[in-house]
Formats: C-alpha cells, structure tokens, sequence
C-alpha cells in the first residue's frame, strides 16, 4: 500500500524515513494548514503549531496523524479518537535538548549575574522525560533539588514531590516544565498567577521551557515590578506573538527553541516513522544517520576559573543571549509577531547536543567539570 503524506516543511527526514511508503510526500507550511490541503491525504504529519481537529480533518480521507513533538496540546486527541484515526507523538524525543538549553541558560547567568545556580534550591515542576532528566542533572553538581507533579505523586510514582505552593516559597530557582493542560484534575493553564508568583523569594528565579499559557502574562509582569523576578522564557503566554513589554522584562529569551537540537529534530521524525511502520504493519527503514557531532578546543576558552570556563565552553555550542538579541532585534514598537516569531523558528540554526561533542584539550580537572555537564567525548 502507498500513502499521500502531507507533512509540515520544518519536519527533517520525512523522505527518507518515508518514501518507501508514499505515493507521494507533500511540504506545508504547518501554521496555516487546512483541510482544502488534505483532501487526498492519507498521513498528515505535523510539529506543534498545526492546530489537529474537526475543522482539519473533517472530510479529508486522513488515516494516520503524527506529531514529532513531545507536547500534545495541539491536537484533538478525543476527536482523533472518535473517529477510530490513529495518533502517535514522539515522547521524549526532544527532552535531552531542553536539558541542554537549560544548562546554557544557567551558564549565560552564571557569568552575566554571577548567579552560582548550583548552590541555590532548584525546584522543578513537572516531571516527566524532561524534567526528570533536568532533576537528574542538577544532582550531578550536587544542587538541593525540590520536585512538583501532582499526577506522578497521585499515581505514588513520587513520593518526593510537594505541593506547587511550597516549592515556590523555598526555591531559589524554579523550572518549569508542564505541559498546557485546560481540563482534569491538575489542570496547568495559568497555573502561575500572581497569587502564586507572589510566593516566591524576592529576586528569585523563574525559567520556563514548558508551555507559556502555564504563565499569566500579566502575573509575570506584576511580579518583576513588584517582587523583582528574575524571568528566563522560552515559550510564552501568547505565542506566537510576543509582547515588547514582557520581551523587555525577561533576562533571556528564546523563541520556542529549547527543543531544538539536531539531534531532537532527527528522533522526532524518527519515532512517528517506526510508529507509523508498525501500525501499518510495514517495515521501517534501518537509520537515518546524525552528521558527525563537532569538536570544540578548550583552549580557545581559557579562563583561570574552572567554572567560568566551562561555562564558556557550554555557551560556545549554545548562547541564549543570541537569541535574546535576536528577539529584541526582530521586535516591532508593540510586539513580536506571530509571522517573525515563527520566522525565526523556521530559520533557526542548526544546534548540537552536549553529548554529542567532543571536547579537545581539556586538562582533568576542567574535564572533571565538563563530566557533570554531560560532556562524554574528550580528546
Ligand atoms: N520548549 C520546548 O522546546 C519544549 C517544550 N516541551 C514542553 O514540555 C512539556 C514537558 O515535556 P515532557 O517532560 O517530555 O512531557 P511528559 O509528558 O513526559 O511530562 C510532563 C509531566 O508534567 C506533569 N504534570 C501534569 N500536570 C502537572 C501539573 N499541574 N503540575 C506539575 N506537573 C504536571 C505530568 O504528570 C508529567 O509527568 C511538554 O508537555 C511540552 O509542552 C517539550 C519539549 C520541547
Ligand atoms: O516537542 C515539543 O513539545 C516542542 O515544544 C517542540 O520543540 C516544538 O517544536 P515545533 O513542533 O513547534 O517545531
């Protein structure tokens, strides 16, 4: 059997992973799909700015729907279900690079406010593949670590979880990373209001990579004037249009990168192509391969303290403030529009994962340093 495969333009791979299997594969741009696009569609595949429902696929012959994403707030599952159409996501597939894009953050902090992040209490919210993986992470430098995730907790799958409330008031630096949920019993929309930010230490630090409507916007901004929050965004309250006010309040922003990797972009494609195989009953194809990770001189990032200079070294694969200047750069008099925003995206350049680097040159005790950060390969 051979499938017409429409699938969004910014999805990497989608040929080979799945021209032994289509009549034909066909590029759109994910933002501004509709069904008139679908009306011969067997397999629509799409990343998370197409909004997967009634409106799109009613009418249309669609038999297979994959998102190369973790987050799954853009689609319809129940409809999907409804209507017997089988829906695979790619859970996890990113989450090694938001770790990474969390570490660069913290590095960028590190030498900008001299915030000595591995000494604070880090809460995490959330805890699923990403944030387990950035709990895990913060113990590797020894960080007191605070967990929240009422869902895990209710399944008594952790039992070192405490309430959003407590994790607030003790944490010198919370991360989020829910996912946007509207309904069921721990729902996340606007989760952090003000009263809840309002719990937070003065000058503490808010950083998020989940979701922006976790957020309130108006709650952010009250509590940088009033409670002088320090904010990190990389998802926000009204994407894909940012608001110059809050861009401006933010110490770093990004434009919903943090998932970015290479590496997150090729499994994502990966994983609904072996999904989509099995459902069908098709063999997939062996592998795709990752282009050769790089190697990085640690000698071009000398510094006589040891963690200053791997910090360097981390902000030399990835530099938040590129993107924060980026961002202010492309922003209008009132906001960044959605057309930019998803510009940016669409154009954003291609980023490597920790793991995947090879440090060249690194004495043992910076090497010790880089270890924690997730550095492997050394030469
Ligand atoms: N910024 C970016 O580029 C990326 C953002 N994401 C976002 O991050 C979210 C988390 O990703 P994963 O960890 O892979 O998802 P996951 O589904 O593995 O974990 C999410 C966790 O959040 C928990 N949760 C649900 N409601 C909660 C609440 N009210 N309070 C605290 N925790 C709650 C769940 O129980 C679950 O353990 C995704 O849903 C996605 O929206 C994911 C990848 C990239
Ligand atoms: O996987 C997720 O969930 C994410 O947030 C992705 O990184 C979002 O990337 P796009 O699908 O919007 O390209």
């Amino acid at each position: 059997m051979q499938f017409n495969i429409v699938a969004d333009e910014n999805m990497p791979n989608v040929e080979p992973w799945f021209s032994p299997y289509a009549q034909s594969i066909r590029r759109v741009a994910g933002r501004t799909l509709t069904a008139n696009a679908l009306k011969d569609a067997d397999v629509l595949l799409v990343r998370s700015i197409t909004q997967v429902n009634k409106n799109l696929l009613s009418g249309t012959p669609v038999k297979f729907v994959g998102s190369a994403t973790i987050g799954t707030d853009h689609i319809d599952q129940s409809f999907l279900k409804h209507q017997s159409i089988p829906f695979y996501h790619a859970p996890g597939c990113n989450a090694q690079s938001v770790v990474d894009w969390l570490l660069s953050v913290l590095c960028r902090l590190r030498l900008d406010h001299e915030l000595n992040w591995s000494q604070k209490v880090v809460g995490v919210v959330g805890i699923g593949h990403v944030g387990s993986k950035v709990a895990n992470r913060f113990k590797q430098f020894g960080t007191k670590v605070l967990v929240c995730d009422p869902v895990k907790n209710a399944n008594g799958e952790l039992p070192e979880h405490i309430d959003l409330e407590s994790l607030l008031v003790q944490s010198d630096i919370v991360c989020v990373h829910a996912p946007h949920t509207r309904s069921g019993d721990y729902l996340t929309h606007q989760m952090l209001n003000a009263d809840r930010l309002s719990l937070m230490p003065k000058n503490s630090w808010l950083i998020n990579a989940g979701r922006g409507p976790v957020i309130e916007e108006s709650a952010l901004l009250e509590a940088r004037v009033k409670n002088g929050l320090n904010i990190v965004l990389d998802v926000w309250p009204n994407e894909p249009s940012v608001s110059v006010p809050l861009l401006d309040a933010v110490h770093l922003a990004s434009p919903h990168v943090a998932g970015y990797s290479l590496e997150g972009k090729f499994k994502g494609t990966e994983m609904l192509a072996r999904a989509f195989a099995k459902e069908f009953g098709l063999t997939a194809i062996k592998s795709v391969p990752l282009p050769n990770g790089v190697t990085v001189d640690a000698r071009l990032f000398e510094k006589s303290d040891v963690e200053q200079w791997a910090s360097e070294i981390v902000l030399a694969l990835y530099d938040p403030a590129r993107d924060t200047a980026v961002m202010r750069f492309s922003a209008g008099n009132n906001q960044l529009d959605a057309r930019t925003f998803d510009a940016l995206r669409k154009e954003y350049p291609t980023r490597r994962e920790i793991a995947s680097t090879t440090i060249a040159h690194a004495p043992e005790v910076l090497k010790k340093r880089l270890k924690m950060f997730g550095f492997t390969h050394f030469k």
